[in-house]
């Protein structure tokens, strides 16, 4: 069963377009990338998600229903602003979420028990939120996100504010959470992460969808670039519209950058080079980052590389 659908969903603030017309729906086992600069709606639609707003008009169906309690407690959720209750240790914190969700306690216990140990905070168990770390205090809510074992988990800007170990041992969390079967859907402004994790992304601008798809067609969208040492004659290779020269590298030989039509792979032209005898001494294929189609398709507003 589909985990999340969202069909024509809509959200005006009082003067603000935040969600424009958005549709899209993500898979069991899948992780979706929610990609947009700073205002482009993404905390909005997993607030309406959540239940915690309503939408102007479309229609949500969380796991076969319509976004409610009744199916809270296969939801897991990790807020941007982060925020538990300072007095409280950590394990207990862990269990109290458990049984927001239902949970049994003793299991809820197991279960936070196993998470404080993999995210390295095992001894840290009974330790006030309080007194730990920013760093600490988010994996303690990304644990209170995981407990229930959602079907469904969304994480608004999980990576932020963690180290770099920190943000493998997520990255790695969010793995097994699609291995188990679950929805992932979590946004960011790193595009690396993204670019590790997702089966499909989507771009979000102002509000409004500008893609939808996987990785390979996000790159796809803008025209590989291939640098090459050739002779002048490359510039008549077929599926070759521009070819801009930078440095002379000496006997005839000169530094280009190749503009292919659209459509034409790096292999043909170098197949094409070879049966025609043009000279190439180097030959370095680069494709579009998802930076790159970020920023052509949405701005490098909040965009960090
Ligand atoms: N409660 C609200 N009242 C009025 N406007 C709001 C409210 N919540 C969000 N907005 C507006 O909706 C737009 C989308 O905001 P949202 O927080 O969804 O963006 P975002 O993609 O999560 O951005 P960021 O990456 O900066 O967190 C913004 O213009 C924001 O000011």
């Amino acid at each position: 069963m589909t985990v999340l659908r969202v069909e024509n969903l809509t959200k005006r603030f009082d003067g603000v377009l935040a969600v424009d017309d958005l549709t899209f729906a993500v898979e069991p086992g899948e992780i979706f990338g929610f990609l947009g600069g700073n205002g482009a709606g993404k905390t909005t639609t997993l607030r309406m998600v959540l239940d915690i707003i309503r939408p102007t008009s479309g229609r949500i169906e969380v796991l076969g229903t319509s976004p409610d309690r009744r199916n809270s407690a296969a939801i897991g959720f990790l807020p941007e602003e982060r925020g538990l209750y300072s007095h409280m240790t950590a394990i207990d914190t862990i269990v109290y979420f458990g049984r927001l969700k239902e949970m049994d306690a003793k299991l809820a216990r197991e279960r936070g028990m196993a998470l404080l140990d993999r995210f390295d905070l095992g001894e840290r168990a009974r330790s006030k939120i309080g007194d730990m770390s920013k760093g600490m205090a988010q994996k303690v809510q990304l644990a209170c996100s995981l407990v229930n074992e959602p079907e469904l988990l969304m994480l608004d800007e999980p990576f932020s504010g963690l180290d770099p170990v920190n943000q493998g041992l997520l990255e790695e969390e969010i793995l097994r959470a699609s291995r188990r079967g679950a929805a992932v859907i979590f946004s960011t402004h790193v595009m690396q992460h993204a670019e590790r994790l997702c089966d499909r992304l989507l771009l979000l601008r102002k509000g409004k969808k500008r893609f939808e798809g996987t990785l390979d067609e996000a790159r796809a969208l803008l025209p590989t670039r291939i640098a090459v040492v050739a002779r002048p004659d490359i510039a008549n290779v077929t599926g070759v519209i521009g070819a801009t020269a930078s440095d002379e590298a000496g006997e005839g030989w000169t530094h280009y950058e190749l503009q292919l039509q659209p459509g034409t792979s790096s292999e043909t032209i170098l197949e094409h080079c070879t049966a025609n005898g043009i000279g190439v001494r180097r030959f370095e294929e680069h494709r579009a980052s998802l930076h790159e189609v970020f920023v052509e398709l949405v701005g490098d507003a909040g965009v960090k590389q």
